[in-house]
């Protein structure tokens, strides 16, 4: 067990320490070895680690969620279907003994999750939190509420059930459905959840906006809670006695089969301020980004029985790979940078002008999957890219003992990509220099050299239309969106250890092979 990776093993001897805890959750005993009695809860929203005396604590609060006792290092939160809005944060257990005599509702008014609602792409998003009462609010903040809910009828889903791989597909899924079987006055907007400062807290989801009196938005959302694992709320608009207007969220009940019980809980909406950093961050290490080539091969691994194509690049992997980090044979030089900025030219010119070999990442061998994985969300497309990346590591460290390397994209474009893709909005939303989601892979083999070629937006344009090839469905959102390209182009020069050197790529192809020779031979000793 290692607690600073966050990574579990329970051996065979804890087996019979499984016990149900509830319906949906289990907890384990791990034995002594692996840490002194830490306990891992499984449960349908999340994985968390309870000490050992902290087991009798364990209580129910709902029908689906327990709260934990836990010791002085760990934080507990609690989701569920119910009480999305409710979040649990208990710090050491000095705290906890008051626990019992506090009813739900209070402590779900005193630590609200945050919600982030995206309108648009360029505008700044609307921060709400959940609240038990209408609290006093500035006649501004009620404007930004009704300015983003407007009069029409209101829902919101967000992906809260299942394991990681479940959400990631059942969210594509859902955005899909939504395109296709929403009735055209009903327009959404992606919504988050999040527990600020909590890692890996992130739920994502969609606000409804329904300017429709049909009766048939109800019964998709009534379908999708069956089939995408989602949970529904809707909104109700209230007007107060100085005429102001308040939105309450309550769990979205079908009124054609769902009989009003009385019993759902309705919180009002109240804006706040959004968070200094954007919330993907918290979820962004192993779910966008990933460190480790177990963390990769893990979210492959549990694919396998959706993705019949993950077996056959897991057994990839499998053969290919050496264990390998450091390149002490000939210099391994990268070229990284938007499509169209002429990497595949240059590296072609670099393998003859030096008499190197030209590698690839993803490396051909994974060609016949990358359609598929391609077409997969996020953390499943990702960690496919991740693999490829250490597919490459190898070849570079089987071929860097005879000649020197050059290599047609690596870590750079699987991490900016993947960055600027989970980062909504601007450019200034992107984690700050300097941040740990910027470092490089501890065991993936460091080259000798990153040149990032750049080139003006016009240029590539015209080396993009002159050049006329197939394109991901990236590199198409490339074209449409400029804030992404911004944001990719941003994210290649805050990633550290190697950092990228900037290359203008755009004078004659010969001009710009003069200038990379010129530098790998100061840089690499060529
Ligand atoms: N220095 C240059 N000046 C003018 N045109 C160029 C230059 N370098 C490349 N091109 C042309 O630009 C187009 C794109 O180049 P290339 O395929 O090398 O880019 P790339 O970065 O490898 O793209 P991708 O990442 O999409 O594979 C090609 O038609 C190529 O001939
Ligand atoms: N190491 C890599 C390489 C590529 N990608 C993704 O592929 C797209 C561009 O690839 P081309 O072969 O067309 O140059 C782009 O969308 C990247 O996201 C990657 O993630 N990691």
């Amino acid at each position: 067990l290692c607690n600073k990776d966050r990574h579990w093993r329970v051996c065979g001897e804890c087996v019979e320490s499984v016990r149900r805890v509830c319906g949906e959750c289990t907890v384990r005993r791990v034995c002594a070895e692996c840490t002194q009695g830490v306990w891992r809860v499984y449960c349908a929203q999340g994985v968390w680690r309870v000490c050992a005396g902290c087991v009798e604590s364990v209580r129910r609060v709902c029908g689906e969620c327990t709260v934990r006792r836990v010791c002085g290092e760990c934080t507990v939160r609690r989701v569920c279907g119910e009480c999305v809005q409710g979040v649990w944060r208990v710090y050491g257990a000095r705290a906890l003994r008051s626990l019992p005599n506090m009813s739900v509702s209070r402590l779900a008014r005193g630590c609200s999750r945050l919600f982030l609602l995206e309108l648009e792409a360029r505008a700044e998003p609307l921060c709400f939190i959940l609240s038990c009462e209408r609290s006093a609010s500035t006649r501004a903040d009620a404007e930004a509420v009704r300015r983003a809910f407007g009069s029409a009828r209101l829902f919101s889903l967000l992906v809260d059930g299942g394991g990681r791989v479940q959400r990631a597909r059942s969210h594509a899924e859902l955005m899909k459905a939504l395109h296709a079987q929403l009735p055209p006055e009903c327009i959404f907007s992606p919504l988050t959840s999040f527990l600020p400062g909590v890692k890996d807290s992130l739920i994502r989801g969609f606000l409804l906006r329904d300017e429709s009196t049909s009766s048939s938005t109800e019964r998709l959302l009534s379908d999708f809670r069956q089939s995408h694992s989602v949970s529904v709320f809707s909104y109700e608009r209230e007007q107060d006695g100085d005429g102001q207007f308040w939105w309450c969220q309550e769990m979205f009940r079908s009124p054609a089969t769902e009989p009003e019980s009385g019993q759902s809980q309705r919180f009002y909406v109240k804006p706040t301020t959004a968070p200094e950093h954007h919330p993907a961050m918290l979820n962004m290490i192993n779910s966008d980004v990933f460190y480790r080539l177990e963390d990769a091969y893990q979210v492959l691994q549990e694919c396998k029985n959706v993705i019949p194509e993950s077996m056959a690049v897991l057994e990839i992997v499998d053969q290919q790979l050496e264990a390998c980090k450091q390149n002490e044979g000939f210099p391994v030089i990268v070229l990284e940078g938007l499509d169209a900025t002429g990497k595949t030219t240059l590296t072609e010119s670099l393998q003859k002008a030096l008499a190197a070999t030209l590698l690839k990442s993803p490396p051909q061998c994974l060609a016949p999957y990358r359609q598929h994985f391609d077409s997969e969300p996020p953390l499943i497309r990702r960690a496919f890219y991740a693999l490829g990346n250490y597919i490459t590591a190898a070849q570079i460290q089987r071929e860097s003992s005879q000649r020197p390397v050059i290599v047609d994209r690596y870590w750079h474009s699987t991490a900016a990509y993947a960055i600027a893709t989970a980062v909504s909005g601007p450019v200034e939303k992107l984690p700050a220099l300097g941040s740990e989601i910027y470092e490089w892979p501890s065991d993936l083999l460091r080259p000798n050299l990153v040149l990032l070629l750049t080139v003006s937006p016009q240029e590539r344009l015209r080396r993009l239309q002159h050049r006329g090839l197939g394109q991901t469905e990236e590199e198409t959102q490339l074209e449409v969106n400029h804030l992404f390209r911004q944001k990719v182009d941003e994210a290649y020069k805050r990633i550290q250890n190697p950092a990228c050197v900037v290359v203008d790529a755009s004078p004659s192809p010969d001009q710009v092979l003069q200038q990379v020779l010129h530098l790998i031979r100061i840089k690499c000793h060529l």
